[in-house]
């Protein structure tokens, strides 16, 4: 539909093979034998089920045939991710969540004012999402402006799809943090230069750290600049009864830690909130009304022992959900690890009421893509192979030599599952992002 509203590009490539993804209608779709056509501009041209014949040969010579062990499917969408935090993951696993930022998180963030450290933690967030299917990512950088800029630019060189965010907080023990003002200048200046790099897949989002962190100011102050420029939204929510108590002392007029959000305009329809494991029905509704989405971060809540989300109930309510690493209270920054946590969730969550209805494996799938962009406002660039969209996609092969699976009883349709049970990093042959290949790594652009 809407590509019709378009000049049509010229087609690049056209691949030929087995296609899975997640539609509005469908859960999981495993299209075989299909023929995909990206354009000139990296847009999915078209998706055909199954291809006439042509009569004459060369037609189709020049699509790319993928092998019987191999499928395509949209690239991960990785909600939330800390990527200071990637220096330190699965170091650090002992404490809970007040604790562990004040003991480890807090220091190490405050090293990113060094610049060279900076570019080398983030050129291997970078490398290693993208290798592991990450072509979305939606970063938390540090207080750092600078630092976040050089993130974004990583970030661009690589050819990932990227949110970045200059973290904000104006209240801490410690003196990792800026005055008020110096928040809302720098954010600014953050925006502003960000912006003017003109990068096609990297945005700014405005990211008050958590609302124990900020002031009340603060976030004011973050809710009208996020609206003046229309700008995402991103923080975290409920994560560990420890915070939600704190937020209660802390904002006392506030009904409830979504209220206090709400109250400064930072519940909008591009707000990302991690965690949001103890929030009450009340509060999914307001979220459901205000468009707002939830990132699940299921390796990160068990990590720190913050608590178990029940996805089942926050989509009953409709809010939008995505899922994330949460690198580095997360220990993986794969998000296939976190399609396994969302499922090993679901299904804790079963054995202690055996009248909650795990997620399957497809609802997973789905939240890992087509949620993902949902939940980022993205759904209409990427998420799926839907014509019209970006060709952000994954070249799976479920048995390259070397793997880590073996391929035994081969039952075509549960081939995907299993390769995303069991596979890792060596089954993600190639990564693209609108229509480029980011996997194997492209050349750095010279300087
Ligand atoms: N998991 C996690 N929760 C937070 N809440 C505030 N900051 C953080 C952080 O860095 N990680
Ligand atoms: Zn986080």
């Amino acid at each position: 539909c809407c590509a019709l509203n378009r000049p049509r590009a010229k087609i690049a490539h056209v691949y030929r093979g087995t296609f899975m993804h997640s539609t509005q209608d469908t859960t999981l779709e495993i299209i075989e034998d299909a023929l995909l056509g990206v354009d000139t501009v990296g847009k999915v041209s078209h998706l055909l089920h199954s291809p006439k014949k042509k009569k004459k040969k060369n037609v189709n010579d020049f699509h790319a045939l993928l092998r019987c062990s191999e499928f395509f499917m949209p690239g991960m969408v990785d909600t939330h991710i800390h990527a200071p935090q990637y220096s330190y993951t699965g170091t650090a696993m002992d404490l809970p969540l007040l604790q562990w930022l004040n003991t480890y998180t807090f220091p190490v963030e405050s090293r990113f004012k060094d610049l060279k450290f900076a570019h080398r933690v983030y050129t291997e967030v970078v490398k290693r999402t993208l290798k592991n299917g990450t072509t979305t990512a939606c970063y938390f950088a540090t207080i750092h402006t600078d630092a976040s800029l050089l993130l974004g630019k990583i970030a661009n060189d690589f050819g990932q799809r990227a949110f970045v965010g200059k973290v904000c907080m104006d209240r801490n023990k410690s003196d990792y943090k800026e005055t008020t003002q110096e928040c809302q200048k720098e954010t600014c200046r953050f925006i502003a230069e960000l912006l003017n790099k003109k990068y096609p897949l990297v945005k700014p989002v405005v990211t008050p750290r958590f609302a124990p962190s900020c002031t009340g100011d603060l976030l004011g102050q973050l809710g009208a600049i996020a609206r003046k420029n229309n700008l995402h939204i991103q923080s975290h929510i409920s994560e560990n009864v420890d915070e939600v108590k704190l937020v209660k002392e802390l904002f006392p007029e506030s009904k409830s830690y979504t209220d206090v959000y709400h109250k400064y305009n930072l519940l909008t329809d591009k707000t990302v909130m991690a965690h949001g494991c103890h929030l009450t029905d009340e509060e999914l509704t307001l979220f459901s009304e205000t468009g707002a989405s939830l990132s699940h971060c299921p390796n990160s809540n068990i990590s720190l022992c913050s608590g178990l989300l029940n996805v089942r109930n926050v989509l009953k309510h409709k809010v939008k959900l995505g899922l994330g690493t949460d690198v580095a209270g997360g220990y993986s920054a794969s998000m296939l690890d976190a399609v396994r946590r969302t499922l090993d969730t679901s299904k804790v969550l079963t054995i202690q009421n055996p009248k909650h209805q795990a997620l399957t494996f497809d609802e997973v799938f789905r939240l890992a893509t087509l949620g993902g962009s949902q939940a980022l406002f993205l759904d209409d660039q990427t998420g799926n192979f839907e014509v019209g969209k970006d060709f952000d996609a994954l070249r799976v092969n479920v048995a390259p030599p070397g793997g880590p699976i073996d391929l035994i009883l081969c039952d075509k349709p549960k081939v995907g599952s299993g390769a995303l049970y069991k596979g890792d990093d060596r089954n993600i042959v190639e990564v693209f992002v609108a229509g480029r290949k980011v996997v194997p790594f492209m050349e750095p652009a010279a300087e």
